[in-house]
């Protein structure tokens, strides 16, 4: 019998909902019993404090673009807990950052003879948004290369009212990948807990292009916007709204925590591409104040001109309510 831990690998461009359903995977098959990694692209570690129910103990890779030493180190440590207490890790899951190759992942599996003889990979998924996915897999290798060594899509969001019919998105899968298979997140028959079911894997598909082998030759950059006061909610949602509206194609993904007037608690922020997603309340145990701040993942734009539009937007208090065409004529990055 193969005792070895199984391994799914979670993929998907930034925002595609990779979290979202690592988090449902976590629900059906229990957070306690699994080890998680999370790499994410950005300057502070954000994504396990913006989910309820993220495992604490998750290993973080904060460096956007993992190295090859930082994957196995994460996997090694992990194997180190499975060992230590050996009954209750019972699989792993490896979430990639959404601007990461999954590759070197795969060949740290691979390679590195001890993790072989304590982990075997079962499949890596990859999380493709229904609004914004087809025009990711159009603009950004990093889709492409993600998609190209998945052996299964997801569709996400296919509930929302913009999202893509799913043959359409198929259609544009296998213009990359000729046999790759779509299921739907939303769908009933769609159950979590297969991802890990045991059928042989295939080996990685071919790369189409090279990956870049320290990632750091990405056009992304991230940076992070302290937002320590409690904002005033109608007008930051105006102001975010307008700034991805103008600006979606270059701010690829805004997510953080903030303390608003119109909760008690935190409300966390995902903003991808031109979509803001509806803010989730965390619990108000989770609240610290140093927690609260926006991570920007950006390219061709600079960031001076969306810290200063924030301070004239939102941190200047108005003597009078403004109009709501004055205020979005106050945005300097347009
Ligand atoms: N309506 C809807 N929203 C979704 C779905 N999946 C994800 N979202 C939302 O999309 C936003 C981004 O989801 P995440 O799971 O954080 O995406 P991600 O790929 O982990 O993001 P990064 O780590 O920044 O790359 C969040 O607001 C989610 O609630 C879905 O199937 N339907």
């Amino acid at each position: 019998m193969d005792d070895r831990l199984p391994v799914l690998i979670v993929t998907g461009f930034l925002g595609s909902g990779k979290t979202t359903l690592v988090q449902r995977l976590l629900q059906r098959i229990g957070g306690e019993e699994t080890g998680v990694i999370v790499n994410e692209f950005g300057e502070v570690a954000v994504d396990n404090r913006l989910y309820v129910g993220m495992p604490d103990d998750a290993e973080i890779i904060s460096n956007g673009l993992a190295r090859k030493e930082d994957i196995s180190r994460a996997f090694y440590n992990i194997v180190k807990r499975a060992k230590a207490d050996k009954a209750k890790m019972k699989r792993v899951i490896f979430e990639t950052s959404g601007l990461a190759d999954p590759t070197p992942v795969i060949a740290v599996l691979a390679e590195d003879a001890w993790l072989k003889a304590n982990l075997r990979l079962v499949r890596v998924v990859s999380a493709v948004d229904a609004v914004a996915g087809i025009g990711s897999i159009d603009t950004y290798s990093e889709t492409r290369q993600q998609i190209a060594v998945s052996d299964l899509a997801i569709l996400t969001k296919s509930d929302l009212r913009a999202a893509v019919d799913f043959d359409a998105v198929q259609l544009k899968l296998r213009t990359l990948v000729p046999d790759l298979e779509l299921v739907d997140a939303q769908s009933p028959e769609f159950r979590e807990e297969e991802l890990f079911a045991e059928d042989s894997r295939t080996f990685p598909r071919p790369a189409i292009q090279e990956p870049s082998a320290s990632g750091e030759t990405s056009d992304f950059q991230s940076f992070v916007l302290p937002i320590t006061e409690t904002v005033d909610w109608p007008l930051f949602t105006l102001w975010l709204s307008a700034l991805l509206f103008a600006h979606g194609d270059r701010i690829v993904r805004v997510k953080g925590l903030l303390k608003t007037d119109a909760s008690r608690g935190l409300l966390a922020i995902h903003g991808v591409q031109r979509t803001m997603h509806p803010p989730t309340h965390m619990p108000e145990k989770e609240a610290r104040p140093d927690d609260c701040h926006l991570v920007f993942i950006v390219h061709s734009i600079d960031q001076a001109s969306i810290r200063s539009s924030y301070q004239r937007f939102v941190e200047r208090r108005f003597p009078r309510a403004p109009t709501a065409s004055s205020r979005f004529s106050s945005i300097p990055c347009n």
